[in-house]
Protein backbone atom coordinates (compact mmCIF):
# COMPACT_ATOMS: atom_id res chain seq x y z
CA UNK A 1 0.00 0.00 0.00
CA UNK A 2 0.88 3.66 -0.66
CA UNK A 3 2.17 5.21 2.46
CA UNK A 4 1.45 9.07 1.24
CA UNK A 5 -1.98 9.83 1.73
CA UNK A 6 -4.70 10.98 -1.21
CA UNK A 7 -5.74 14.59 -0.01
CA UNK A 8 -9.42 15.36 -0.02
CA UNK A 9 -11.18 18.58 0.64
CA UNK A 10 -14.81 18.96 1.56
CA UNK A 11 -16.76 21.52 0.53
CA UNK A 12 -19.82 22.08 2.83
CA UNK A 13 -20.42 20.24 5.70
CA UNK A 14 -24.37 20.31 6.27
CA UNK A 15 -26.27 17.33 6.53
CA UNK A 16 -24.16 15.28 3.93
CA UNK A 17 -20.95 16.76 4.51
CA UNK A 18 -20.90 16.08 8.36
CA UNK A 19 -21.47 12.45 7.30
CA UNK A 20 -19.13 11.99 4.91
CA UNK A 21 -16.42 13.75 7.38
CA UNK A 22 -17.66 11.20 9.86
CA UNK A 23 -17.12 8.03 7.70
CA UNK A 24 -13.93 9.37 6.22
CA UNK A 25 -12.65 9.22 9.79
CA UNK A 26 -14.70 6.12 11.38
CA UNK A 27 -13.88 3.41 8.00
CA UNK A 28 -10.29 4.94 7.88
CA UNK A 29 -8.35 1.88 7.54
CA UNK A 30 -11.26 0.07 5.23
CA UNK A 31 -11.39 2.95 2.81
CA UNK A 32 -7.02 2.93 3.14
CA UNK A 33 -7.06 -0.82 2.23
CA UNK A 34 -9.91 -0.68 -0.57
CA UNK A 35 -8.09 2.48 -2.10
CA UNK A 36 -4.66 1.69 -1.86
CA UNK A 37 -3.38 4.23 0.02
CA UNK A 38 -4.95 6.23 2.59
CA UNK A 39 -7.35 9.15 2.20
CA UNK A 40 -6.51 12.22 4.62
CA UNK A 41 -9.03 15.05 5.02
CA UNK A 42 -7.29 18.05 4.13
CA UNK A 43 -9.56 20.95 4.49
CA UNK A 44 -13.11 21.62 5.32
CA UNK A 45 -14.80 24.89 3.88
CA UNK A 46 -17.76 25.94 6.05
CA UNK A 47 -19.92 29.07 5.92
CA UNK A 48 -20.19 29.21 9.79
CA UNK A 49 -16.81 28.06 10.91
CA UNK A 50 -18.04 28.71 14.65
CA UNK A 51 -19.88 25.70 14.58
CA UNK A 52 -18.07 22.76 16.36
CA UNK A 53 -18.36 19.87 13.83
CA UNK A 54 -17.60 16.03 15.47
CA UNK A 55 -15.02 14.51 13.87
CA UNK A 56 -13.90 17.55 12.15
CA UNK A 57 -10.47 18.90 13.62
CA UNK A 58 -11.09 22.83 14.10
CA UNK A 59 -7.49 23.28 12.38
CA UNK A 60 -9.08 22.09 8.85
CA UNK A 61 -11.65 24.37 8.73
CA UNK A 62 -11.86 27.15 6.43
CA UNK A 63 -14.15 29.76 5.29
CA UNK A 64 -11.86 29.97 1.90
CA UNK A 65 -12.85 27.45 -0.45
CA UNK A 66 -11.93 28.95 -3.01
CA UNK A 67 -8.01 28.72 -1.60
CA UNK A 68 -8.66 25.15 -0.74
CA UNK A 69 -9.23 24.06 -4.01
CA UNK A 70 -6.31 26.19 -5.46
CA UNK A 71 -4.20 24.40 -3.10
CA UNK A 72 -2.64 21.96 -5.70
CA UNK A 73 -2.20 19.57 -3.41
CA UNK A 74 -5.55 17.97 -3.28
CA UNK A 75 -6.00 15.19 -5.39
CA UNK A 76 -9.97 15.12 -5.11
CA UNK A 77 -12.90 17.46 -4.27
CA UNK A 78 -16.29 16.99 -2.49
CA UNK A 79 -18.55 19.41 -3.41
CA UNK A 80 -21.76 19.02 -0.89
CA UNK A 81 -23.01 23.11 -1.23
CA UNK A 82 -25.66 22.33 -3.67
CA UNK A 83 -26.93 25.23 -5.48
CA UNK A 84 -25.28 26.57 -8.50
CA UNK A 85 -22.74 29.01 -7.58
CA UNK A 86 -20.07 29.25 -6.17
CA UNK A 87 -20.39 25.09 -6.76
CA UNK A 88 -19.59 25.03 -10.16
CA UNK A 89 -16.94 27.76 -10.03
CA UNK A 90 -15.42 25.51 -7.45
CA UNK A 91 -15.57 22.77 -8.93
CA UNK A 92 -13.93 24.21 -12.49
CA UNK A 93 -11.39 25.16 -10.81
CA UNK A 94 -10.92 22.65 -8.60
CA UNK A 95 -10.14 20.70 -12.30
CA UNK A 96 -7.93 23.54 -13.41
CA UNK A 97 -5.93 22.83 -10.42
CA UNK A 98 -5.69 19.23 -10.60
CA UNK A 99 -8.40 17.96 -8.54
CA UNK A 100 -10.78 15.17 -9.26
CA UNK A 101 -14.14 15.90 -8.35
CA UNK A 102 -17.52 13.97 -6.17
CA UNK A 103 -20.20 16.03 -6.28
CA UNK A 104 -23.87 15.98 -4.77
CA UNK A 105 -25.12 18.65 -6.76
CA UNK A 106 -28.47 17.15 -8.85
CA UNK A 107 -29.77 20.70 -9.81
CA UNK A 108 -25.81 21.93 -10.93
CA UNK A 109 -25.60 18.84 -13.12
CA UNK A 110 -28.88 19.35 -14.52
CA UNK A 111 -27.99 22.69 -15.55
CA UNK A 112 -24.29 22.74 -16.55
CA UNK A 113 -23.52 18.79 -16.58
CA UNK A 114 -22.23 19.04 -20.12
CA UNK A 115 -19.81 22.06 -19.40
CA UNK A 116 -18.70 20.40 -15.92
CA UNK A 117 -17.96 17.04 -17.94
CA UNK A 118 -15.65 19.03 -20.38
CA UNK A 119 -13.65 20.66 -17.77
CA UNK A 120 -13.38 17.51 -16.33
CA UNK A 121 -12.19 15.61 -19.63
CA UNK A 122 -9.95 18.69 -20.62
CA UNK A 123 -7.84 18.45 -17.42
CA UNK A 124 -7.72 14.65 -17.75
CA UNK A 125 -9.61 14.35 -14.13
CA UNK A 126 -12.66 12.34 -12.76
CA UNK A 127 -16.38 13.72 -12.50
CA UNK A 128 -18.42 11.56 -10.37
CA UNK A 129 -22.16 12.06 -9.07
CA UNK A 130 -24.13 8.68 -7.37
CA UNK A 131 -25.11 10.53 -4.64
CA UNK A 132 -26.99 13.17 -7.00
CA UNK A 133 -29.48 10.80 -8.37
CA UNK A 134 -31.90 8.66 -5.45
CA UNK A 135 -29.50 9.10 -2.42
CA UNK A 136 -28.04 5.78 -1.39
CA UNK A 137 -29.67 3.60 -4.71
CA UNK A 138 -26.67 2.79 -6.83
CA UNK A 139 -27.89 4.35 -10.42
CA UNK A 140 -25.51 6.43 -11.95
CA UNK A 141 -23.05 3.25 -12.06
CA UNK A 142 -25.10 0.87 -13.12
CA UNK A 143 -26.84 2.50 -15.80
CA UNK A 144 -23.08 3.86 -16.67
CA UNK A 145 -21.28 0.38 -16.01
CA UNK A 146 -23.56 -2.48 -15.79
CA UNK A 147 -25.91 -1.38 -18.32
CA UNK A 148 -23.14 -0.37 -21.29
CA UNK A 149 -23.40 -3.36 -23.71
CA UNK A 150 -27.52 -2.69 -23.26
CA UNK A 151 -29.98 -0.72 -24.68
CA UNK A 152 -32.51 1.47 -22.13
CA UNK A 153 -35.66 2.02 -23.34
CA UNK A 154 -37.48 3.47 -19.92
CA UNK A 155 -36.33 4.69 -16.66
CA UNK A 156 -39.77 4.77 -14.79
CA UNK A 157 -39.09 5.92 -11.31
CA UNK A 158 -39.69 7.70 -7.73
CA UNK A 159 -37.00 9.66 -7.15
CA UNK A 160 -38.06 12.55 -4.26
CA UNK A 161 -38.41 11.21 -1.28
CA UNK A 162 -40.60 14.14 0.58
CA UNK A 163 -43.22 14.10 -2.16
CA UNK A 164 -43.63 10.24 -1.96
CA UNK A 165 -43.51 10.32 2.15
CA UNK A 166 -46.86 13.22 0.93
CA UNK A 167 -48.43 11.22 -1.47
CA UNK A 168 -48.59 8.35 0.88
CA UNK A 169 -49.87 10.15 4.03
CA UNK A 170 -52.76 11.26 1.59
CA UNK A 171 -53.54 7.64 0.33
CA UNK A 172 -53.24 5.76 3.33
CA UNK A 173 -54.90 8.57 5.95
CA UNK A 174 -57.10 10.22 3.39
CA UNK A 175 -55.44 13.61 4.69
CA UNK A 176 -55.52 16.63 2.21
CA UNK A 177 -52.03 18.21 0.57
CA UNK A 178 -51.72 20.53 3.72
CA UNK A 179 -51.82 18.17 6.19
CA UNK A 180 -49.71 15.85 4.36
CA UNK A 181 -47.38 18.55 3.56
CA UNK A 182 -47.16 20.00 7.55
CA UNK A 183 -46.80 16.38 8.92
CA UNK A 184 -43.82 15.86 6.19
CA UNK A 185 -42.33 19.53 7.97
CA UNK A 186 -42.42 18.51 11.51
CA UNK A 187 -40.69 15.05 10.47
CA UNK A 188 -37.99 17.14 9.45
CA UNK A 189 -38.85 15.62 5.46
CA UNK A 190 -39.77 18.52 3.92
CA UNK A 191 -37.71 21.74 3.84
CA UNK A 192 -39.06 25.07 5.19
CA UNK A 193 -39.22 26.19 1.56
CA UNK A 194 -40.65 22.71 0.21
CA UNK A 195 -41.05 24.09 -3.00
CA UNK A 196 -38.00 22.39 -4.92
CA UNK A 197 -39.80 19.15 -4.06
CA UNK A 198 -43.24 19.84 -4.38
CA UNK A 199 -43.26 21.18 -7.48
CA UNK A 200 -41.20 18.79 -8.90
CA UNK A 201 -37.80 20.44 -9.75
CA UNK A 202 -35.47 18.24 -7.60
CA UNK A 203 -37.34 15.61 -9.32
CA UNK A 204 -36.99 16.59 -12.80
CA UNK A 205 -33.20 17.49 -12.24
CA UNK A 206 -32.74 13.75 -11.69
CA UNK A 207 -34.55 12.57 -14.58
CA UNK A 208 -32.70 15.07 -16.80
CA UNK A 209 -29.18 13.37 -15.45
CA UNK A 210 -31.16 10.23 -15.84
CA UNK A 211 -32.01 10.28 -19.37
CA UNK A 212 -29.24 11.84 -20.62
CA UNK A 213 -26.93 8.36 -19.04
CA UNK A 214 -30.04 6.16 -19.80
CA UNK A 215 -30.21 7.21 -23.32
CA UNK A 216 -26.06 8.90 -24.08
CA UNK A 217 -27.80 12.19 -25.11
CA UNK A 218 -27.65 15.75 -23.25
CA UNK A 219 -30.75 15.86 -21.70
CA UNK A 220 -31.16 19.35 -19.50
CA UNK A 221 -33.82 20.62 -16.53
CA UNK A 222 -35.20 22.53 -19.00
CA UNK A 223 -35.77 19.48 -21.37
CA UNK A 224 -37.73 17.94 -19.15
CA UNK A 225 -41.64 18.64 -18.92
CA UNK A 226 -42.49 18.94 -14.75
CA UNK A 227 -46.10 18.95 -12.98
CA UNK A 228 -45.68 19.26 -9.09
CA UNK A 229 -48.09 17.72 -6.66
CA UNK A 230 -49.49 20.52 -5.16
CA UNK A 231 -53.10 20.22 -6.54
CA UNK A 232 -53.53 16.27 -6.17
CA UNK A 233 -56.58 16.06 -3.88
CA UNK A 234 -58.49 13.59 -1.18
CA UNK A 235 -61.00 13.29 -3.86
CA UNK A 236 -57.97 12.05 -6.80
CA UNK A 237 -57.04 9.50 -4.24
CA UNK A 238 -60.25 7.76 -4.16
CA UNK A 239 -61.12 8.23 -8.03
CA UNK A 240 -57.81 6.03 -7.89
CA UNK A 241 -58.56 3.66 -5.40
CA UNK A 242 -61.56 2.98 -7.63
CA UNK A 243 -59.99 2.25 -10.48
CA UNK A 244 -57.55 -0.12 -7.90
CA UNK A 245 -54.35 2.49 -8.56
CA UNK A 246 -52.80 5.10 -6.03
CA UNK A 247 -51.00 8.45 -6.95
CA UNK A 248 -47.28 8.63 -7.20
CA UNK A 249 -44.77 11.86 -8.32
CA UNK A 250 -43.18 9.98 -11.35
CA UNK A 251 -40.00 10.93 -12.79
CA UNK A 252 -40.26 9.07 -16.87
CA UNK A 253 -38.10 8.97 -19.51
CA UNK A 254 -38.64 6.82 -22.00
CA UNK A 255 -36.81 6.47 -25.92
CA UNK A 256 -39.72 6.63 -28.51
CA UNK A 257 -41.20 3.92 -30.15
CA UNK A 258 -38.93 4.47 -33.20
CA UNK A 259 -36.07 5.58 -31.47
CA UNK A 260 -35.54 8.55 -33.18
CA UNK A 261 -36.55 10.33 -29.93
CA UNK A 262 -36.61 11.20 -26.10
CA UNK A 263 -38.97 12.12 -23.74
CA UNK A 264 -38.59 13.49 -19.90
CA UNK A 265 -41.06 14.29 -17.70
CA UNK A 266 -42.38 14.77 -13.99
CA UNK A 267 -45.91 14.62 -12.72
CA UNK A 268 -47.87 12.96 -10.61
CA UNK A 269 -49.73 9.73 -12.13
CA UNK A 270 -51.85 7.08 -11.09
CA UNK A 271 -50.21 3.42 -11.47
CA UNK A 272 -51.76 0.11 -10.60
CA UNK A 273 -51.38 -1.19 -7.03
CA UNK A 274 -50.25 -4.49 -8.06
CA UNK A 275 -47.17 -2.45 -9.88
CA UNK A 276 -43.82 -2.44 -7.52
CA UNK A 277 -43.62 1.27 -7.45
CA UNK A 278 -47.34 1.04 -5.64
CA UNK A 279 -45.88 -0.37 -2.80
CA UNK A 280 -42.82 2.16 -2.43
CA UNK A 281 -43.95 3.61 0.97
CA UNK A 282 -42.95 6.41 2.99
CA UNK A 283 -40.13 8.18 2.01
CA UNK A 284 -38.15 5.71 0.00
CA UNK A 285 -37.21 6.00 -3.74
CA UNK A 286 -37.55 2.88 -6.74
CA UNK A 287 -36.37 3.39 -10.03
CA UNK A 288 -37.39 1.09 -12.76
CA UNK A 289 -35.04 0.41 -15.39
CA UNK A 290 -36.39 -1.29 -18.80
CA UNK A 291 -33.80 -2.95 -21.62
CA UNK A 292 -33.66 -4.60 -24.55
CA UNK A 293 -31.34 -7.71 -22.99
CA UNK A 294 -32.20 -7.51 -19.08
CA UNK A 295 -35.41 -6.59 -19.42
CA UNK A 296 -36.75 -5.16 -16.32
CA UNK A 297 -34.62 -3.64 -13.31
CA UNK A 298 -35.81 -2.18 -9.94
CA UNK A 299 -33.70 -0.07 -7.73
CA UNK A 300 -35.10 0.37 -4.59
CA UNK A 301 -34.11 2.50 -0.95
CA UNK A 302 -33.04 5.32 0.92
CA UNK A 303 -33.29 8.46 -1.43
CA UNK A 304 -32.37 11.04 0.67
CA UNK A 305 -30.70 11.81 4.29
CA UNK A 306 -27.52 12.60 5.36
CA UNK A 307 -25.68 8.65 6.23
CA UNK A 308 -27.33 7.08 3.16
CA UNK A 309 -26.14 9.81 0.33
CA UNK A 310 -23.22 10.22 2.18
CA UNK A 311 -22.78 6.39 1.61
CA UNK A 312 -22.89 7.14 -2.21
CA UNK A 313 -20.61 9.91 -2.20
CA UNK A 314 -17.81 7.59 -0.23
CA UNK A 315 -18.72 4.96 -2.71
CA UNK A 316 -17.56 7.71 -6.06
CA UNK A 317 -14.35 8.78 -3.21
CA UNK A 318 -13.41 5.18 -3.56
CA UNK A 319 -13.72 4.81 -6.79
CA UNK A 320 -12.32 8.31 -8.23
CA UNK A 321 -8.69 7.87 -5.51
CA UNK A 322 -8.71 4.49 -7.41
CA UNK A 323 -8.21 6.01 -10.56
CA UNK A 324 -5.82 8.05 -9.82
CA UNK A 325 -3.67 5.56 -8.32
CA UNK A 326 -3.80 4.37 -11.41
CA UNK A 327 -3.69 7.20 -13.10
CA UNK A 328 -6.58 6.23 -14.98
CA UNK A 329 -10.13 8.50 -15.23
CA UNK A 330 -13.12 6.27 -15.40
CA UNK A 331 -16.11 6.76 -17.88
CA UNK A 332 -16.66 10.82 -18.78
CA UNK A 333 -19.79 11.93 -20.36
CA UNK A 334 -21.37 9.88 -23.30
CA UNK A 335 -23.90 11.75 -25.29
CA UNK A 336 -22.99 10.06 -28.98
CA UNK A 337 -26.66 9.37 -29.71
CA UNK A 338 -27.18 13.21 -29.79
CA UNK A 339 -31.55 12.13 -29.73
CA UNK A 340 -33.84 14.91 -29.91
CA UNK A 341 -35.73 15.99 -26.78
CA UNK A 342 -39.01 15.78 -28.15
CA UNK A 343 -41.88 17.72 -26.17
CA UNK A 344 -44.54 16.96 -24.17
CA UNK A 345 -47.00 16.66 -26.29
CA UNK A 346 -45.64 13.92 -28.21
CA UNK A 347 -45.83 11.68 -25.06
CA UNK A 348 -47.90 9.07 -25.66
CA UNK A 349 -49.82 7.55 -22.14
CA UNK A 350 -53.37 6.96 -20.76
CA UNK A 351 -55.38 9.68 -19.14
CA UNK A 352 -58.16 9.59 -16.08
CA UNK A 353 -60.08 12.30 -16.44
CA UNK A 354 -62.93 14.06 -14.34
CA UNK A 355 -65.69 16.01 -15.29
CA UNK A 356 -68.19 18.52 -13.94
CA UNK A 357 -71.71 17.83 -16.12
CA UNK A 358 -74.91 18.81 -16.45
CA UNK A 359 -76.88 16.05 -15.83
CA UNK A 360 -79.46 15.63 -18.54
CA UNK A 361 -79.88 13.60 -22.27
CA UNK A 362 -77.34 13.82 -24.68
CA UNK A 363 -74.18 14.79 -22.69
CA UNK A 364 -72.28 11.67 -22.69
CA UNK A 365 -72.84 11.19 -26.40
CA UNK A 366 -71.65 15.12 -26.58
CA UNK A 367 -68.60 14.31 -24.83
CA UNK A 368 -68.00 11.01 -26.30
CA UNK A 369 -68.01 13.09 -29.73
CA UNK A 370 -65.58 15.19 -28.80
CA UNK A 371 -62.88 12.45 -27.78
CA UNK A 372 -63.36 10.98 -31.07
CA UNK A 373 -63.30 14.01 -33.00
CA UNK A 374 -59.06 14.74 -31.46
CA UNK A 375 -58.76 10.80 -32.16
CA UNK A 376 -58.82 9.96 -28.56
CA UNK A 377 -60.13 6.35 -27.78
CA UNK A 378 -62.56 6.14 -24.71
CA UNK A 379 -61.38 2.95 -22.49
CA UNK A 380 -64.57 3.33 -19.70
CA UNK A 381 -66.66 6.03 -18.43
CA UNK A 382 -68.25 5.94 -15.31
CA UNK A 383 -71.01 8.65 -14.16
CA UNK A 384 -72.22 9.65 -10.63
CA UNK A 385 -74.91 11.68 -10.02
CA UNK A 386 -74.60 14.41 -7.36
CA UNK A 387 -75.87 14.50 -3.98
CA UNK A 388 -77.10 18.14 -4.06
CA UNK A 389 -79.63 17.34 -6.87
CA UNK A 390 -78.40 20.32 -9.04
CA UNK A 391 -78.48 18.24 -12.23
CA UNK A 392 -75.06 18.07 -12.00
CA UNK A 393 -73.24 15.01 -12.27
CA UNK A 394 -69.68 13.94 -11.92
CA UNK A 395 -68.01 12.12 -15.41
CA UNK A 396 -65.05 10.03 -15.22
CA UNK A 397 -63.19 9.09 -18.47
CA UNK A 398 -60.62 7.07 -18.49
CA UNK A 399 -58.63 6.67 -22.12
CA UNK A 400 -56.70 4.25 -24.41
CA UNK A 401 -53.43 5.56 -25.47
CA UNK A 402 -53.09 8.83 -26.68
CA UNK A 403 -50.81 11.40 -27.36
CA UNK A 404 -50.44 14.60 -24.63
CA UNK A 405 -51.21 16.98 -27.69
CA UNK A 406 -54.59 15.33 -28.66
CA UNK A 407 -55.55 14.71 -24.69
CA UNK A 408 -55.01 18.80 -24.84
CA UNK A 409 -57.30 19.81 -27.65
CA UNK A 410 -60.05 17.02 -26.03
CA UNK A 411 -59.99 19.34 -22.95
CA UNK A 412 -59.61 22.46 -24.28
CA UNK A 413 -63.15 21.88 -26.00
CA UNK A 414 -64.79 19.99 -23.22
CA UNK A 415 -63.98 23.31 -21.73
CA UNK A 416 -66.02 25.19 -24.49
CA UNK A 417 -69.32 23.10 -24.37
CA UNK A 418 -71.98 24.78 -22.37
CA UNK A 419 -73.49 21.42 -20.44
CA UNK A 420 -69.45 20.75 -19.16
CA UNK A 421 -69.17 22.82 -15.92
CA UNK A 422 -65.51 22.14 -15.02
CA UNK A 423 -62.64 20.15 -15.66
CA UNK A 424 -62.20 18.52 -11.62
CA UNK A 425 -58.75 16.97 -12.43
CA UNK A 426 -56.49 15.33 -15.31
CA UNK A 427 -53.97 12.63 -14.51
CA UNK A 428 -52.22 10.54 -16.68
CA UNK A 429 -52.33 6.51 -16.20
CA UNK A 430 -48.85 4.52 -15.87
CA UNK A 431 -47.22 1.88 -15.34
CA UNK A 432 -49.59 -0.31 -17.36
N1 LIG B 1 -29.68 16.03 2.24
C1 LIG B 1 -29.98 15.04 1.41
O1 LIG B 1 -30.72 14.13 1.74
C2 LIG B 1 -29.37 15.01 0.04
C3 LIG B 1 -29.58 13.89 -0.77
C4 LIG B 1 -29.00 13.84 -2.05
C5 LIG B 1 -28.26 14.91 -2.49
N2 LIG B 1 -28.10 16.00 -1.68
C6 LIG B 1 -27.30 17.11 -2.21
O2 LIG B 1 -26.16 17.28 -1.38
C7 LIG B 1 -25.79 18.65 -1.37
C8 LIG B 1 -25.72 19.13 0.07
O3 LIG B 1 -26.97 18.94 0.68
P1 LIG B 1 -27.18 19.05 2.27
O4 LIG B 1 -28.49 18.43 2.54
O5 LIG B 1 -25.99 18.55 2.96
O6 LIG B 1 -27.29 20.63 2.43
P2 LIG B 1 -26.96 21.50 3.72
O7 LIG B 1 -27.63 22.82 3.52
O8 LIG B 1 -27.24 20.74 4.96
O9 LIG B 1 -25.38 21.67 3.61
C9 LIG B 1 -24.74 22.55 2.75
C10 LIG B 1 -23.67 23.25 3.56
O10 LIG B 1 -22.86 24.03 2.69
C11 LIG B 1 -22.53 25.21 3.38
N3 LIG B 1 -22.11 26.23 2.42
C12 LIG B 1 -22.88 27.01 1.63
N4 LIG B 1 -22.11 27.81 0.87
C13 LIG B 1 -20.85 27.52 1.19
C14 LIG B 1 -19.60 28.03 0.74
N5 LIG B 1 -19.53 28.98 -0.17
N6 LIG B 1 -18.47 27.50 1.27
C15 LIG B 1 -18.53 26.53 2.20
N7 LIG B 1 -19.68 26.01 2.68
C16 LIG B 1 -20.82 26.52 2.16
C17 LIG B 1 -23.77 25.58 4.17
O11 LIG B 1 -23.46 26.43 5.25
C18 LIG B 1 -24.26 24.19 4.62
O12 LIG B 1 -23.75 23.84 5.88
C19 LIG B 1 -26.83 19.37 -2.23
O13 LIG B 1 -26.34 19.48 -3.55
C20 LIG B 1 -28.01 18.43 -2.20
O14 LIG B 1 -28.84 18.55 -3.32
C21 LIG B 1 -28.62 16.07 -0.44
N1 LIG C 1 -35.37 16.61 -1.05
C1 LIG C 1 -34.94 15.41 -1.71
C2 LIG C 1 -33.59 15.00 -1.16
C3 LIG C 1 -32.81 14.19 -2.12
O1 LIG C 1 -32.56 14.88 -3.29
C4 LIG C 1 -35.99 14.33 -1.44
O2 LIG C 1 -36.95 14.55 -0.71
O3 LIG C 1 -35.88 13.26 -2.02
NA1 LIG D 1 -27.61 7.28 -6.22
Amino acid sequence: MRTRPLKVALLGCGVVGSEVARIMTTHADDLAARIGAPVELAGVAVRRPDRVREGVPAGLVTTDATALVKRGDIDVVVEVIGGIEPARTLITTAFEHGASVVSANKALLAQDGAALHAAAEEHGRDLYYEAAVAGAIPLIRPLRESLAGDKVNRVLGIVNGTTNFILDKMDSTGAGYQEALDEATALGYAEADPTADVEGFDAAAKAAILAGIAFHTRVRLDDVYREGMTEVTAADFASAKEMGCTIKLLAICERARDGASVTARVHPAMIPLSHPLASVRGAYNAVFVESDAAGQLMFYGPGAGGSPTASAVLGDLVAVCRNRLSGTTGPGESAYAALPVSPMGDVVTRYHISLDVADKPGVLAQVATVFAEHGVSIDTVRQQGRQDGGGEASLVVVTHRASDAALSGTVEALRKLDTVRGVASIMRVEGE
